[in-house]
């Protein structure tokens, strides 16, 4: 995304970074930390039916969500046994990067912790602290900057650090948002190619320029949050990032890149999956479906759905995916792909030890890998960094306090 190109809908709103001067500033780049442990830090998910109900009280809990939106979701990890794949994916990511590690010949140890479901990070930190380690580096499994996706592991930490007792004993940092980062938008990129290799194969006579829409998926979240997404109004660091605030953009940058390296000259769009809160709140919109029904009117045939916004594909890719917006493609005759998760790509296990080394190093800005203008994104989070208004504020770990 350049600040000269034609103007879209983020282009016109974002400020890129003036300069790799400006990039390399200590706001942007820690000193050396001599860490000596990875906290693998998940979302959770229930592992069989007697699970749901408790998991769902975690993830909810003090939200406002509503009962049926509830009972809604229940059903969905219900139709699977009860069972998310996420702690089967993150046991994976586990091991994949204990393999790297070993690999490199890299002496780090990585504890994995869950938000909301057993093991809880609280396990982790005790464990990690049991064994002498105390300067940890944690690797959040999401990629963007909000508050759902960044403060909420931030605050999660602080609040874990308190309930072990470890508060005085124990440091928690945490890489910056990769949503840029090579090692993550890699595999989307093969995946996408290989999407539209696949509907071409479908339908021999497509025309992939007209008729193909690439829909990148993420999560929909309150447009409140959206708009306090990265550093605060005020704040040295502040930009205007333009409506949806820095998720919105992030998402948007690295979307043009996938889609540009990928797309065969194909249209893309951002579209927003798995709302809830009360209807009177405005989330982020279109969602998926919602953008899938207007599409046959403009002439699109096939789609490639690609969920940009996730790092496994766990329920919320498995059913608002996988399930409902390719029966909605059904429904609307369109042909139709979803690219994978980055899941245990090479290229994303190996993109997160670089993450980890970068911080640990002290690596310049200049020669950290980013493919958008928004990165690389700062290794601590600004003061009042993604706040959540619904809530108010919590002490959270890896950041400037306020
Ligand atoms: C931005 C974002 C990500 C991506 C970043 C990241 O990956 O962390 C994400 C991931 C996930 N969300 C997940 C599950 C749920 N999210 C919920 C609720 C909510 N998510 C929100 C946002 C996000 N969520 C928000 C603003 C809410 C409303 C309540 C609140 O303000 O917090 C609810 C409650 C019911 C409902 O409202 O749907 C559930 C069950 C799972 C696990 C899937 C599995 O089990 O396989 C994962 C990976
Ligand atoms: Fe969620």
């Amino acid at each position: 995304m350049s600040n000269t190109a034609a103007p879209t809908a983020a282009a016109t709103t974002i400020v890129p970074h003036a300069s790799d001067a400006a990039r390399s500033g200590p706001a942007h780049v820690e000193s050396p930390t001599a860490y000596d442990a990875i906290l693998l830090a998940g979302f959770g998910g229930p592992e069989g039916q007697d699970d749901v109900i408790p998991f769902l009280r975690n993830v909810t809990r003090g939200r406002g969500i509503p009962d049926e939106r509830l009972e809604e979701v229940a059903h969905h990890y219900r139709h699977f046994g009860g069972v998310s794949p996420i702690n089967d994916q993150n046991r994976e990511l586990k091991a994949a990067l204990e393999a790297e590690l070993a690999a490199r010949g890299i002496d780090l140890p990585v504890y994995w912790g869950n938000r909301n479901w057993d093991p809880y990070i609280t396990d982790a930190l005790s464990e990690a602290h049991a064994r002498g380690h105390n300067k940890l580096i944690a690797i959040a499994t999401s990629a963007y900057s909000s508050f759902s996706s960044c403060r909420q592991y931030r605050e999660n930490f602080a609040q874990s650090l308190e309930d072990t007792g470890l508060a005085d004993t124990m440091t928690i940092d945490k890489i910056r948002p990769f949503f840029d980062h090579p090692g993550f938008v890699e595999p989307f990129i093969e995946g996408v190619r290989t999407g539209i290799q696949q509907l071409r194969e479908q339908l021999p006579d497509l025309d992939v320029a007209k008729e193909v829409r690439i829909l990148f998926a993420t999560h929909s979240i309150p447009t409140a949050d959206a708009e306090r997404s990265g550093p605060r109004e005020g704040a040295a660091e502040y930009r205007d990032f333009g409506a949806g605030g820095a998720y919105a953009a992030q998402h948007l940058a690295v979307s043009e890149v996938v889609a540009h390296a990928a797309g065969a000259g194909a249209a893309w769009q951002l579209v927003y999956q798995s709302r809830s809160g009360p209807a009177s709140q405005p989330w982020l919109e279109p969602d998926i479906n919602d953008a899938i029904a207007l599409l046959p009117a403009e002439g699109v045939r096939a789609v490639v759905i690609v969920p940009i916004g996730f790092v496994s594909d766990h329920m919320e890719v498995l059913w608002d995916l996988d399930t409902e917006a390719l029966e909605t493609c059904e429904e609307y005759e369109l042909a139709a792909v979803r690219v994978p998760t980055p899941g245990t790509h090479r290229a994303y296990v190996s993109g997160l030890i670089d993450l980890v080394l970068e911080r640990r190093d002290g690596t310049p800005a200049s020669e950290r890998p980013a493919l958008t203008e928004l990165g690389p994104w700062f290794d601590v989070c600004r003061p009042a960094c993604c706040e959540n208004v619904r809530a108010g504020f919590k002490p959270a770990a890896a950041g400037i306090a306020p």
